[in-house]
């Protein structure tokens, strides 16, 4: 929610900047929030959430919820920040700035998840899409053990979107989902457990199909893409989660929101940077090019 009170901006008239400080403007530029960790890597957390923000045209603000010393290979380290810290970040964007849509990444503790949900409550943040990020592609743990069923109990029933990787959508509902049924059936818990809508994501399914599968409360909706066959995938989630609330921020429905992140996330993926030693991260520019060349035909 935004704050009542009058905003200034300076305005991006037609995407381009422009330095209009005689008569200050509110551009309504749809504004979205992020609240996860940082990797110094800038592959995933929230370097790729500010990155989609930014190619998606919303301004990104952040909340940051532990530091990761992170690269391609691997997390050499995670640094947790204060309650305080976490609260103040977003009370200090919450109170100035005005949230349209916000997310959420790695929170690691229950502690950390109870401050973000007092702010999500006392700010009236909607929508929310939580991403319950677990485990790193790397291997490497980030949410504690016990805080996983904090991430039911506190977090889930705030979201207007949860976003689990298949083996997240397995640990949130306890048990393995290796058929379509089963998946759709614990898409169904999961909205009973008070999220509003659910897509479990195809990025860890076996076959040639990297497919979604959205259930909105009432129905469900599988949004398609080849497998693409490349290690470059840190960051995927984030990327994607960070694109849907760019475009919840702008005020889309879930469908077309859910139906730009997947373009955007495949194009991230087929065009890879070959940056660092390992899993390499999504490309940030692959959807812009994709976008300026359609528009030229
Ligand atoms: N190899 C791939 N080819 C095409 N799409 C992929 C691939 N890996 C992941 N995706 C897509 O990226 C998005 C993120 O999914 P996933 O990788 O499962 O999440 P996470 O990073 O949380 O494990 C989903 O839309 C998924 O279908
Ligand atoms: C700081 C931080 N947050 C989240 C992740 C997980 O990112 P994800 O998009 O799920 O992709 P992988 O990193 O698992 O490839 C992270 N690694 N670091």
């Amino acid at each position: 929610m935004r704050p009542k009170k009058d905003r200034t901006a300076v305005g991006m008239p037609g995407g381009v900047f422009c330095f209009e400080a005689e008569e200050e403007k509110d551009m309504s530029i749809p504004r979205a929030l992020t609240i996860a960790g940082s990797d110094s890597g800038g592959g995933a957390g929230i370097q790729a959430d500010l990155k989609t923000f930014q190619e998606r045209h919303v301004y990104g603000m952040s909340a940051i919820t532990a530091i990761t010393a992170q690269n391609t290979q691997g997390v050499t380290g995670i640094y947790e920040c204060s309650e305080e810290a976490v609260t103040r970040q977003m009370e200090a964007v919450a109170t100035d700035i005005g949230i349209d849509a916000a997310k959420t990444g790695m929170i690691a503790s229950t502690s950390i998840m109870e401050a973000v949900a007092a702010q999500v409550k006392k700010h009236r943040i909607h929508p929310l899409v939580i991403d319950p990020v677990m485990v790193a592609k790397s291997g490497s743990s980030l949410l504690e053990e016990a805080a996983r069923h904090a991430l039911k109990r506190i977090l889930l029933p705030l979201s207007h979107l949860i976003t689990p990787n298949l083996p997240e959508a397995e640990i949130l509902v306890g048990e393995s989902l290796d058929t379509d049924e089963k998946r759709k059936d614990a898409a169904r818990r999961l909205t009973d457990m008070g999220a509003d809508a659910v897509i479990i994501k195809g990025g860890h399914l076996q076959g040639n199909q990297a497919d979604d599968l959205l259930y909105d409360g009432g129905n469900f909706h599988v949004f398609t893409a080849p497998r693409l066959h490349t290690r470059h995938t840190h960051g995927t989630g984030c990327t994607f989660s960070a694109a849907i609330t760019a475009e919840l921020a702008k005020g889309h429905s879930l469908l077309e929101a859910v139906r730009v992140a997947k373009a955007y996330i495949t194009e991230a993926i087929r065009h890879p940077l070959n940056i660092g030693q390992g899993h390499g991260p999504t490309n940030h520019f692959a959807y812009r090019h994709l976008t300026v060349t359609e528009s030229h035909h």
